[in-house]
């Protein structure tokens, strides 16, 4: 993944949101400084690993006293890109896609999702929030009018593949994949997928090891 024009390694990219998260917990609570030791007590990651971590931020943090947290949390912010716009689409105006829709938090973290579409005629032509719903054969029409880098795939997995390519036969240059199908992409194209039912199987698998 490239930030800033660097490649990261993503179990830093990982990590990364987690300090965040912490920093801004400290800033809400006016703490003014934080050390990699705190984080690292915190979070339960290796000091040194912490240390490394942030080596990718410009920001330096003083011998014995540690980071300045507020200029931490917007290095952090700008760095891993939450503060800068990424407009995306919705492919899927289901449950789940219009519950992202109507997610006013991923604002905070730089996703704009500016249209939704589906093949489902009765969702065409509404608004879920303030995203406007489109048919699916309007998507090279609206990336003219508004265009967009990101796709969210909210369809069923049976036509996830479909989806995505139509997606990037138009432009589309990510794609956030939430269903449970593994989506080909070209080279060049960013990929991230993100499933609550894999997730689900580590729970109940180390669930039932236990037993
Ligand atoms: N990753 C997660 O956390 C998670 C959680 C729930 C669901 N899912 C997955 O997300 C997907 C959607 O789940 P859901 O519960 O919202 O389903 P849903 O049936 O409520 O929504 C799917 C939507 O996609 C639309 N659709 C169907 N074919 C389409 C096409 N070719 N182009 C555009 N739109 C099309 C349907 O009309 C419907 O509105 C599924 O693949 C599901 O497995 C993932």
């Amino acid at each position: 993944m490239v930030i800033n024009n660097l490649i990261l390694p993503e179990p830093t990219l990982r990590r990364l949101p987690w300090y965040l998260a912490y920093v801004e917990i400290l800033k809400a609570q006016d703490i003014e400084y934080v050390s990699s030791t705190q984080i690292s007590r915190a979070l339960n990651v290796d000091a040194s690993q912490i240390a490394k971590d942030l080596s990718f931020l410009s920001l330096k943090g003083k011998t014995r006293i540690g980071y300045e947290v507020n200029a931490l949390v917007s290095s952090l912010a700008d760095f891993l890109g939450f503060r800068i716009s990424h407009k995306a689409y919705i492919f899927g105006a289901g449950s789940l896609g219009k519950a992202l829709m109507l997610d006013s938090g991923l604002a905070n973290y730089g996703l704009d999702i500016v249209a939704g579409f589906d093949i489902d005629n009765k969702k065409v032509g509404n608004m879920v929030g303030d995203v406007p719903i489109y048919h699916i054969d309007s998507l090279a029409t609206v990336m003219e009018s508004n265009p967009a880098t990101i796709g969210i795939l909210t369809v069923p997995a049976d036509c996830a593949q479909d989806t995505a390519d139509i997606a990037i036969g138009e432009g589309i240059r990510a794609i956030w994949n939430f269903t449970p199908y593994r989506v080909k992409v070209a080279e060049g194209i960013v990929m991230s997928n993100t499933s609550i039912y894999a997730h689900l199987a580590l729970i109940y698998n180390r669930l039932n090891a236990e037993i």
